[in-house]
């Protein structure tokens, strides 16, 4: 049992924004300590899997401006730890060309000059094998766009965190968080003090600010990650060249769809829904809707002939979503030692290495590098409940 002791920064969850953010808190010479409730490496919260989609196609001007700084901060990890993290496969986006989002989506790229390629139903399938382009639907490739190795990722910032001098102790359940000038916090394991807390503790984000008087208007809701069996070994290859894709909206579903080329498995697709049915992230495998997979099933039989309609491999993973799928990065109202990182929405892990420099930024007091309103969790405020 570890009693008391003291440290500069406490960050609580070691997902991708936690492992970050205490990275980049050990690189301002903080003493940090992160705080994990499961032996790592783990499969049960939000940033586990070997492969996720980093990308510039967004329909807000705001997340592609912190994007160019989020490629610069993966490369610079690469370097640091000698591993690869990221695959230029590019990103294939469809969607009905008259629809609202596909528009902003394109429009979005082309104002901020992402490089980019406008395909028509002529020569769709010269560049795209295997894939059908639905009738009245466009398609872009966003050309720099590709696969981070999650898993891998997770693993080379825990280790350039130790490396710094930061302290990792998982298997600690944290128990209880006292807010103060010095923040109190228990684990099944110890007590630690700390001058500011960090929480990035996903889908458990709400039992943990519970301590601290706060709930966000947080919603969980497990994923079945579905890989697909290739007919033909080879056809949706990464070595190929096939590009990851996003299915803006479909007959099948007013979600996206999205996916991955074969890479981690061979011969096996990943592709997802981007929504799923209300979680307990203690309960998750309790929870067996599979009406996602029908929707996969359906998009799958029409757009994607090469592959067997029919789910190789099922895994799990959570989404914490916020009702305007924004992040939430800020301060708690009461105690401004206390900095939230949740929310993440099914899309935060691309932007794993500004988040720790925008979670760093607001515990140590600096003004952040970018404008935070989108992020703020005032915009809750007729919803959140402060109960202090
Ligand atoms: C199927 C799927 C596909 C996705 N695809 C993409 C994609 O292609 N591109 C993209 O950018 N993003 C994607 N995302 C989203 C991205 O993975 C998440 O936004 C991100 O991983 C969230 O990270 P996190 O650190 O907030 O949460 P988590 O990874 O869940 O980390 C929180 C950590 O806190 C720990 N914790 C909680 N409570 C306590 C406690 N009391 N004491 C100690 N520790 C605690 C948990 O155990 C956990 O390890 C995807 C997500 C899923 C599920
Ligand atoms: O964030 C991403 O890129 C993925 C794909 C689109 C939907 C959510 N996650």
């Amino acid at each position: 049992m570890s009693t008391n002791q003291e440290f500069d920064c406490v960050v609580i969850g070691a997902g991708v924004q936690g492992s970050f953010t205490a990275y980049q808190l050990a690189k301002h010479k903080q003493k940090t300590l992160l705080l994990e409730q499961f032996i790592l490496p783990h499969t049960r919260g939000s940033s586990h899997g070997q492969t996720r989609i980093i990308r510039k196609a967004y329909d807000e001007d705001f997340y592609v401006n912190m994007m160019d700084e989020s490629y610069e901060l993966w490369a610079q990890l690469e370097r640091e730890a000698g591993v690869k993290l990221y695959r230029q496969t590019g990103l294939l986006v469809m969607g009905p060309e008259k629809s609202h989002y596909y528009e902003q989506v394109k429009n979005t790229l082309q104002r901020n000059k992402v490089p980019m390629v406008t395909l028509t139903s002529d020569n769709f399938n010269q560049h795209i094998p295997h894939v059908k382009l639905t009738e009245g639907n466009g398609a872009v490739v966003e050309v720099t766009a590709g696969v981070l190795y999650a898993d891998r990722a997770l693993k080379a910032v825990q280790a350039q965190f130790q490396k710094l001098g930061g302290v990792i102790r998982d298997n600690e359940m944290v128990m209880d968080i006292k807010p103060g000038p010095i923040v109190t916090v228990s684990t099944s394991a110890g007590v630690y003090r700390a001058k500011r807390v960090v929480i990035t503790a996903g889908p458990w984000a709400n039992r943990l600010l519970a301590h601290t008087g706060l709930q966000l208007p947080l919603e969980v809701v497990k994923i079945n990650v579905c890989y697909w069996k290739e007919k033909v070994p080879g056809s949706y290859d990464v070595r190929r060249r096939f590009p990851c894709f996003i299915l803006t909206e479909s007959q099948e579903s007013k979600e996206h769809i999205y996916g991955l080329p074969s890479n981690e498995y061979p011969g096996l697709v990943k592709i997802c829904y981007h929504t799923g049915s209300k979680a307990d992230p203690d309960q998750r495998d309790q929870q067996t809707d599979r009406s996602d997979i029908n929707i996969l099933q359906r998009c799958v039989k029409h757009c994607f002939p090469g592959l067997i309609p029919e789910p190789a491999v099922v895994e799990s993973c959570l989404y914490t979503l916020t009702p305007d799928r924004h992040f939430v990065l800020d301060c708690h109202p009461t105690y401004s030692n206390i900095v939230i990182g949740a929310g993440f929405s099914g899309h935060g892990f691309k932007f794993g290495p500004i988040m720790g420099k925008l979670l760093c930024e607001l515990s140590l007091g600096e003004v952040p590098s970018y404008d935070l309103s989108p992020f703020r969790i005032r915009r809750f405020q007729a919803k959140s409940k402060s109960a202090l």
